[in-house]
């Protein structure tokens, strides 16, 4: 994730940055990566450090980047781990940062990402406005008012595009099953998934009215979709998905 949201930072006018990570290929200047917190360069004062390491590496990220916290905040994009938790471990690492939560998704990775973000009350405008435009630079940005609030964010378009890479996945499976050949299977599952996103993207109109459109009476979406939206099909396996996703974050925030 810390990739895909570089790629839209790199493209912005963000200030000279350095990315800490041993597996990241090398930016263009001013940026820099290091591989190593001893290989970031002294005196470097960052205005915010990005966190997007796994959940559980949280403490130790912080306390790596403990010296290049004065005057930052820490923006967050780990799934679950609450601003109490991250500003306490900034503190037991000597400085009390202030701390923004992210929850943006992969299509940051080409400027069509959409974020949920969170503030601390304390966080003023400037810091706000800051983290809006780090977030805007790779998407859309949605502001919640609740911490908690970003759990189902991250349920529904954290995780989101993975429920829609799977739908890609088994309209695929499925007419290689009965018989199209694997390219055209393909071909028609992608470009189907693709063209329906491309058409609520560039349209106001609501999903339902689109489903609507395509819907004949008594045609064969309404057969499909006849069994699609029984309660206990999508509506309820889709509810129950979104409701695993929403609890494990707040699994994870502990
Ligand atoms: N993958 C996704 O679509 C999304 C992920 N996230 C959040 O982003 C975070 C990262 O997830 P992924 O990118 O999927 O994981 P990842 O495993 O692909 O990337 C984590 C990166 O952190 C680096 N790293 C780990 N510990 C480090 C340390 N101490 N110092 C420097 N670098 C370190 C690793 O080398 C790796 O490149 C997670 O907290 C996840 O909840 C949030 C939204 C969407
Ligand atoms: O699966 C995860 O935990 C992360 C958070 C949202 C997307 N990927």
């Amino acid at each position: 994730m810390g990739g895909a949201l570089w790629s839209g930072w790199e493209r912005s006018d963000i200030a000279p940055s350095v990315i800490l990570d041993r597996h990241c290929a090398s930016p263009a200047p001013p940026h820099r990566v290091a591989r190593t917190p001893e290989e970031i360069p002294a005196g470097f004062r960052p205005e915010f450090v990005v966190l997007a390491v796994k959940p559980g590496g949280a403490e130790q990220a912080v306390a790596a980047v403990a010296p290049w916290l004065e005057g930052a905040t820490l923006l967050s994009v780990m799934a679950g781990r609450r601003c109490g938790g991250l500003r306490a471990a900034a503190r037991a690492a000597g400085h009390d940062a202030p701390v923004i939560r992210a929850m943006p998704n992969m299509p940051s990775s080409i400027g069509r990402g959409v974020t949920g973000v969170y503030a601390e009350p304390e966080i003023g405008l400037v810091r706000t406005m800051q983290a809006e435009a780090l977030m805007r630079a790779v998407g859309q940005v949605a502001w919640v008012e609740r911490e908690e609030q970003l759990d189902l964010v991250t349920a529904l378009s954290g995780s989101g595009p993975a429920y829609v890479y799977l739908l890609a996945e088994l309209l695929e499976q499925i007419g290689v099953t009965h018989g199209l050949p694997p390219d055209t299977a393909r071909l028609l599952a992608r470009g189907t998934v693709a063209g329906a996103g491309a058409v609520l993207d560039a349209s106001a109109t609501d999903a339902a009215t689109l489903r609507r459109n395509v819907t004949s009476p008594n045609g064969t979406t309404a057969a499909a979709l006849n069994v699609l939206m029984q309660p206990d099909a999508w509506p309820d396996s889709l509810a129950r998905a979104i409701a695993a996703a929403t609890a494990r974050a707040a699994e994870l925030a502990r």
